[in-house]
C-alpha cells in the first residue's frame, strides 16, 4: 500500500490556543489528489475560535489554518487541471459528498457532510489538518488556481476572508455601482468587503465600535463614509439609506441597530460567528421586509471567481507576515484587535520542526 507523506506543523494541543511543533502525516496520493508545499497561509479569526475551542467542537491536535496558497509538487493519474509547478490556494473546505442538491448545483459550500480543512472528519476516517503546515494533499476538485501578478502572501486570505465576502455579495445584488453597502467590523473579513465593495463601484460605509478607525477606513481603505456604531444621532442621520450590509463581528453583538440602517427590503449578511446568539426581534425585520441571511464561504467556483476578479484588479488583503514561531504573539495579537487586517504566516520560510 502507497505510503502517505510526513508532515510538520503547529498544533492547538488544549483549550489554551498555544500552538506548538507537530508531526503527522498526509493520506498516500489518490488519483485526484495533488500535493501542495504549503507557501503562505492566514489567521483567520475562525483559528482562534477552534483553538480556544470557543465553538466547543475542537478535535485537538488541531492544526490550522485554512487561507492557503501553495505550490502543486505532485500531482496522481487523474490530475488534468494542475501539474507541479502550479500555483494554487486551498480555502476553507476539502472536500464534499458529491451527490447532494447542493454539490449538484455548484453550492457544495453547503453540503451537509462538508469536509472541512481543519479541525473535521474526512470521509476516511482521519482528522482534517490545515495549513499551518508544510504539505497538503487534496482532491483536484477543492484546489482553486491563483491568478499570476497577485502578491502570494496578500493573496492567502482572499482564500477564506476575500470568498466569505465576495460571495454574499454576488448573490444578493450587493455588487452594483451605485448600490450602497455597510461593512461592520472592519477586521480580515471587513477590509476585504470595503475592498471588492469599492471595486463593485458601490458607495462604501464602515459601520464601527471605534472612532479610532475613521481615519484608516476613509483613507487607507477608501470608504466613502463611517459610522460609529454607539452614536445614535450619527446612526439615525442614515436609518433606511442601505442596500445591503455585511456583518462580519466576532464577538455578541446588537443587530437590531444595524437592520435600522437598511432601506425597505435591504439584505443583512450575517457572516461573522459570535458564540452567542443573534438577538433578533420580529418587529425589526418586519416593517420595511427586511431580509437576514447566513453565508459560509464560497463555493469553489464563486472562489475561482473570486480570485480572478482580484488578480484583475489586483485587490489583496492588506498583510502582515510572519514567521511560524511568531504565531502564539499573532493569535494574541488578532483577540485584541491589533492587526492591519490579516496575518499571514510565510510558512515556507519557517523553522516548523521541534528546534524552532
Ligand atoms: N461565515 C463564514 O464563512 C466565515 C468565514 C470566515 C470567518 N468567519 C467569522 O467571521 C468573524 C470575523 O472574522 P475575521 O477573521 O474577519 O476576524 P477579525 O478579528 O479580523 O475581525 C473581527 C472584527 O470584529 C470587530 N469586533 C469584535 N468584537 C466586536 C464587538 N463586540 N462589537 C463590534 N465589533 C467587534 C473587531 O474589531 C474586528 O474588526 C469571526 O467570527 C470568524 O469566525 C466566518
Ligand atoms: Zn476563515
Ligand atoms: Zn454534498
Amino acid at each position: 500500500m502507497a505510503k502517505g507523506t510526513p508532515a510538520t506543523g503547529w498544533a492547538a494541543k488544549d483549550p489554551s490556543g498555544v500552538l506548538s511543533p507537530y508531526s503527522f502525516s498526509r493520506r498516500a496520493l489518490k488519483d485526484d489528489d495533488v500535493t501542495i508545499k504549503v507557501l503562505f497561509c492566514g489567521i483567520c479569526h475562525t483559528d482562534l475560535h477552534i483553538a480556544k475551542n470557543e465553538w466547543g467542537n475542537a478535535l485537538y491536535p488541531v492544526v490550522p489554518g485554512h487561507e492557503i496558497v501553495g505550490v502543486v509538487t505532485d500531482a496522481g493519474p487523474g490530475v488534468k487541471n494542475f501539474k507541479a509547478g502550479d500555483t494554487v490556494g486551498v480555502g476553507y473546505f476539502v472536500d464534499s459528498c458529491r451527490s447532494c442538491v447542493s454539490c449538484g448545483s455548484g453550492h457544495e459550500n453547503h453540503c451537509p457532510t462538508l469536509v472541512l480543512t481543519s479541525n473535521a472528519v474526512d470521509y476516511d476516517g482521519a482528522t482534517t489538518q490545515g495549513g499551518f503546515s508544510d504539505v497538503l494533499v487534496v482532491d483536484q476538485g477543492y484546489v482553486v488556481r491563483v491568478p499570476e501578478g497577485l502578491p502570494l502572501d496578500g493573496a492567502a486570505p482572499l482564500l477564506c476572508a476575500g470568498v466569505t465576502v465576495y460571495s454574499p455579495m454576488m448573490e444578493f445584488g450587493l455588487n452594483a455601482p451605485g448600490k450602497h453597502l455597510g461593512v461592520v467590523g472592519l477586521g480580515g473579513l471587513g477590509h476585504m468587503a470595503v475592498k471588492f465593495g469599492k471595486a463593485f463601484g458601490m458607495t462604501v460605509t464602515v459601520i464601527s465600535s471605534s472612532p479610532s478607525k475613521r481615519e484608516e477606513a476613509v483613507e487607507r481603505l477608501g470608504a466613502d463614509a463611517f459610522l460609529v456604531s454607539q452614536d445614535p444621532e450619527q446612526m439615525k442621520a442614515a436609518a433606511g439609506t442601505m442596500d445591503g450590509i455585511i456583518d462580519t463581528v466576532s464577538a455578541g453583538h446588537p443587530i437590531v441597530p444595524l437592520l435600522e440602517l437598511l432601506k425597505p427590503r435591504g439584505q443583512l449578511v450575517v457572516v461573522g460567528a459570535p458564540s452567542t446568539p443573534l438577538e433578533l426581534p420580529a418587529y425589526a425585520i418586519i416593517g420595511g421586509g427586511k431580509r437576514v441571511a447566513g453565508n459560509l464561504v464560497g463555493s469553489i467556483g464563486s472562489c475561482q471567481a473570486m480570485l480572478d476578479f482580484a488578480g484583475k484588479h489586483g485587490i489583496t488583503a492588506d498583510v502582515e507576515v510572519v514567521k511560524m514561531d511568531y504565531v502564539n504573539t499573532a493569535v494574541e495579537r488578532l483577540e485584541r484587535n491589533d492587526v492591519r487586517y490579516r496575518f499571514v504566516i510565510d510558512v515556507a520560510g519557517s523553522q516548523l520542526g521541534a528546534a524552532a
